[in-house]
This record gives C-alpha cells, structure tokens and sequence, in this order.
C-alpha cells in the first residue's frame, strides 16, 4: 500500500527523479509494473475516501505519478470522480507512455490553485494550463488510446503528464503575479 511516506517530495528528492524525463515503458509490462499501476490507483481511490483516508493519513488526489513515489518512469494513474459521487468517474486510467498531440489555443486555471501529494505546501496562484489536450497512451495491456478532453480532467492530465517531464505545477505560476491571468483565460470553479 502506497502511503505519504512513500511519497517523493520536491524539497527532499535528492536523486531529482521528480525533476527528471521519465523512461519509456516496454509492453508487456513487467510484474512489477503491474503491481505499481495497481497501487498507484489504489492509492487514489483510497485516498477519496474519507474513511480510509484518515485511517492511513492519506492526502486525496485525482493524480499520481511513478516519479512521485521514486520510479522514473512513464506511468500515472488518474481517478477523476463523478459529479456528487455518481458511482461513475469522468476518468479512471492508468496512462502509459502519454503523450499531449495537440491542445487548445483557449488556457485554463483551477480557481483555488493545484494541489500535489509531492508538494507538502501550499503554493497560491494561478496554474496556467490548455482547456483542452488530445493525447495518446497505452493502456495496461499496452492498447493505444487517444483520448479528447476539457477541463478540470484536462488540468488532471496535464499535471501528471508534467510530473513524467520533471515539470511541477508552480513552474506554470507567475513568479512576479501569480494571481495574473492571460485575460481570455477559463477559470475552472
Ligand atoms: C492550492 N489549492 C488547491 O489545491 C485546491 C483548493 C480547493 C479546490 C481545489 C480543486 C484545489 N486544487 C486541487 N484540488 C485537488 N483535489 C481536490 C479535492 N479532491 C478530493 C478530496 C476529498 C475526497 C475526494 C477528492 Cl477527489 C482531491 C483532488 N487536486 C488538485 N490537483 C491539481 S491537478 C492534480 C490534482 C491532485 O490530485 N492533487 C493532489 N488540485
Ligand atoms: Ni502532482
């Protein structure tokens, strides 16, 4: 089980995996690939679980990457819950080897700001990010996808894909403004 201290965090990762490129992974999936893609999305639901969540002190998440919990490699989980609870999520995947092919000229931001499980502080300002990607992965059994999203699951994705270039959120907040917006930019409620 995946807990907090597993957790990589960007002011104690010595070995700069989270500010690393992550590697390529190979189909078929190693048995140890597998474990971690199971535990990755473990964690999330976990995680969104108030119960389970305070019983192992887990921070919730929608997002969570290899590097984040010390493997450099190209895979993240993403649990994006329905609206109130539905039982069906908006986006529940493991994503391998993702890769952003386009995206729209429109930007977006999280209102509140974005929050990471590899960041144990609170970083204000706008995370500026396109409303809409079109990316493709492969899925566990190493199947290629490409997948058209908007959005707050957009945002999701881009921070995890971030995490498998070495980019973290705050580098996309303005240092001198961070609460400046480029004016035609959507803010995500
Ligand atoms: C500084 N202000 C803020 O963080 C912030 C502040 C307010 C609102 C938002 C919306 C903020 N922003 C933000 N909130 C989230 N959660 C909202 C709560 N939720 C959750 C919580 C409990 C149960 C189930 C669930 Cl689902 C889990 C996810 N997640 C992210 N991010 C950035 S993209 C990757 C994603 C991530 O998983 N981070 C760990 N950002
Ligand atoms: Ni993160």
């Amino acid at each position: 089980m995946i807990l907090m201290k597993d957790m990589v965090r960007d002011d104690k990762d010595s070995k700069k995996v989270l500010r690393s490129t992550a590697k390529q992974v190979s189909f078929p999936l190693s048995e140890e690939d597998q474990k971690l893609a199971a535990a990755m999305m473990k964690y999330l639901e976990d995680s969104q679980d108030p119960k389970i969540a305070e019983k192992h002190q887990l921070r919730a998440g929608v997002g969570l990457a290899a590097p984040q919990v010390g493997v450099s490699e190209m895979m993240a989980a993403v649990l994006v819950p329905g609206e109130d609870g539905d039982a069906k999520p908006i986006f529940k995947e493991v994503i391998v080897n993702p890769k952003i092919r386009s995206y729209s000229v429109q930007n977006a931001a999280i209102a509140e700001g974005e929050g990471c499980l590899s960041v144990f502080r609170d970083v204000p300002g706008y995370v500026i990010r396109h409303e809409k990607i079109t990316f493709t992965y492969q899925d566990l059994d190493g199947n290629e996808h490409k997948v058209r999203l908007k959005g707050y699951p957009a945002i999701v994705c881009q921070h995890e894909i971030d995490h498998l270039n070495g980019i973290l959120f705050y580098d996309h907040i303005n240092k001198q403004k961070p609460f400046e917006m480029p004016d035609d930019t959507t803010v995500i409620e």
